[in-house]
């Protein structure tokens, strides 16, 4: 069985008139989890509580397999990189070099080089304070500082958020190359699709505080078709899956399915004849089960 990295029973937390939660999440070791949901649903609150840095009301949360500890040990928080929303406001006040030697003796793995490399390629300046850097260059300064840590678990909370284009591939790139090996996992809070099409391995909704489920991305795009066929029957409502229907004329029926592979076999055992394929594309996939269609 996967070993589990994070894990969420029951966790709640109030905010303002929103409830968050509850949440029970299992969060694998060693993939790319992306968060989606619309503006507010509480995808920050879910990481921020993973941080202990917002407490949950109710629940508890557990780092690493480690299920009977009521707060993470600093061991686990070394093991552990976060690329928040906003900057810290203790350390707005330092520069970049100032921040990253303090970075630099909390992370027993801090791989100095790697960060110089990364500063470099981003061309972020050194000697100036956090606070006068723009928000693209903030950006690019935490993502290297947090992959310079060599984290096993590595959080990202809209990281692409201010970055031009060409620091986004250099993240995506240097992202795909943190994970080769296995050992290490990213969650990552994003509304960018193409980051979740190009990174996630998982993809877990939430709609307005509440969890909606996690589903690999691979079967999603499996499985979430549209598809023609050949009948004058009206089958649609027997079919697995099916997100809706329209009969386009006499002889061809178009469905929309969450069940592909089900319907398939289905139209194999009733000898219908299917004319087209369609796959449908991750925003089609993310909005739709927004919506409330779940994945199978
Ligand atoms: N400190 C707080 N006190 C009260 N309510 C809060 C607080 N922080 C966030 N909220 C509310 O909690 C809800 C969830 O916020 P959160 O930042 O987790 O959402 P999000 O999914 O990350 O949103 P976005 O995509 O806009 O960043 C929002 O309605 C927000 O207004």
């Amino acid at each position: 069985m996967e070993q589990t990295v994070i894990e969420y029973r029951g966790v709640r937390k109030h905010r303002g008139r929103k409830m968050i939660g509850p949440i029970d999440l299992r969060i694998p070791k060693g993939y790319v989890i992306a968060i989606v949901g619309e503006n507010g649903s509480g995808k920050s609150t879910m990481m921020n509580m993973l941080m202990q840095m917002v407490i949950p009301d109710e629940g508890e949360i557990s780092w690493f397999g480690q299920g009977e500890l009521k707060e993470m040990t600093t061991e686990m928080k070394q093991q552990i990189a976060f690329v928040p929303e906003q900057t810290s406001p203790e350390e707005n006040r330092w520069t970049v070099d100032q921040a990253v030697k303090f970075r630099s003796y909390w992370y027993p793995d801090w791989d100095s080089a790697y960060y110089e490399q990364l500063m470099d390629r981003f061309g972020v300046p050194r000697d100036v304070k956090l606070r006068k850097l723009s928000k693209g260059e903030q950006r690019k300064f935490e993502i290297a500082a947090a992959l310079a840590a060599r984290p096993k678990l590595l959080l990202l909370d809209e990281p692409s958020s201010g970055l031009d284009p060409f620091a986004w591939k250099m993240m995506i790139d240097e992202l795909r190359l943190f994970m080769q090996g296995g050992e290490t996992t990213i969650v990552m809070n994003t509304h960018i699709v193409d980051e979740v099409k190009k990174l996630a391995d998982y993809i877990v909704m939430i709609h307005q505080g509440q969890l909606m489920g996690m589903a690999e991305k691979d079967s999603l795009l499996d499985n979430w078709k549209e598809v023609w066929l050949s009948t004058e029957e009206e089958i649609a409502d027997d079919l697995p899956g099916v997100v809706s229907w329209q009969r386009e004329t006499s002889t061809i029926l178009r469905v929309l399915t969450t069940e592909c592979q089900a319907l398939e076999h289905t139209l194999h055992e009733a000898d219908i004849q299917m004319l087209k394929m369609r796959g449908l594309e991750l925003d089609e996939v993310l909005s739709l089960w927004i919506q409330g269609h779940k994945p199978a």
